[in-house]
């Protein structure tokens, strides 16, 4: 964890903060920054929404039963809209790696569709809210982030949050994601969904099942590697090591 110290920014990291934006966005050009701009906005008012809307349900209902079906048309629309992350990516407009971004982005989409959505009994599990809230404030902050950023106004606190938060969040988005993903196997293992039995025509076979136990393997190398990227950032945004190197 990093010390108030480290956090701290002072007279000469902030005008190399402000530099560095303004050098981005004349990178970047102006249709770019402003489709950035926009997409980010609508990302934290999506996300603001979903927040409000889950907090409303637990205050009224006083259960998480029936959460996810109060807000899954919101949380499907704007998790798939995400998937655009990875063409900014490929068309270059953020500097972030694709291959980052798209095992991101795809395990996001994985989760919403082939699970939460399409095995309905698992849609109250307490696994579906640990998910839901890590996903949820997660976006809030990072979209606001990168709002703020592009628009060269960003406080203190949205940029702490965004490289300390995900501390937390990622792990405990990841187990709440893992035990969803394990509260589907009976079910998928029962009723054979999305899975192709021999023999067939093609002479193929696929098993659902086992496919879902390849993917929770996955999470093993995957998420140290989403994790360690993040820390990275952490220390170069917040410990200010890229700035440090730049200039020596
Ligand atoms: C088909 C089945 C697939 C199954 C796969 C199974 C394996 C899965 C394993 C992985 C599990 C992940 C689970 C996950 O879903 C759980 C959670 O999310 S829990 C909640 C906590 N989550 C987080 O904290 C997420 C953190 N992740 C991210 O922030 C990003 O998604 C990530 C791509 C990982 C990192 O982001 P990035 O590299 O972009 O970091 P920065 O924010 O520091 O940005 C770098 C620079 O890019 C600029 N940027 C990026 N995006 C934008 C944007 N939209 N607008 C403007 N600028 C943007 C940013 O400003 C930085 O620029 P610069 O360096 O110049 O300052």
């Amino acid at each position: 964890m990093a010390s108030s110290e480290e956090d701290g920014t002072n007279g000469a990291s902030e005008a190399g903060d402000e530099k560095e934006a303004t050098g981005k966005r004349r990178r970047l050009g102006f249709l770019a920054t402003a489709w950035l701009t926009f997409y980010n906005i609508a990302m934290t008012a999506g996300w603001l929404v979903l927040a409000i809307a889950m907090v409303r349900f637990y205050m009224e209902k006083g259960t998480h039963r029936g959460l996810y079906k109060s807000i899954q048309k919101t949380l499907k629309f704007f998790q798939t809209f995400a998937l655009l992350e990875v063409v900014h990516c490929l068309i270059g407009i953020v500097p972030t790696s694709v291959l980052v971004t798209g095992v991101q982005v795809s395990s996001r989409i994985f989760m919403v569709w082939l699970i939460t959505h399409s095995i309905k009994p698992i849609q109250n599990e307490e696994s579906v809210v640990l998910f839901l809230v890590s996903w949820t404030v997660t976006e809030i902050t990072r979209y606001s982030f990168y709002t703020f950023s592009l628009l060269d106004h960003l406080p203190h606190f949205i940029k702490w949050a965004r490289y300390n938060f995900f501390i937390i969040l990622y792990p405990v988005g990841v187990a709440g994601e893992l035990l969803t993903i394990y509260a589907a196997l009976p079910y998928v293992k029962k009723s054979g969904m999305f899975s192709v039995r021999l023999p067939n025509k093609y002479n193929v076979s696929f098993d659902y099942y086992y496919f879902l136990l390849i993917t929770m393997a996955s999470y093993i190398p995957l998420f140290p590697q989403l994790y360690f990227h993040m820390l990275r950032q952490r220390r170069k945004v917040l410990h200010g090591e890229v700035i440090v190197e730049k200039d020596d």
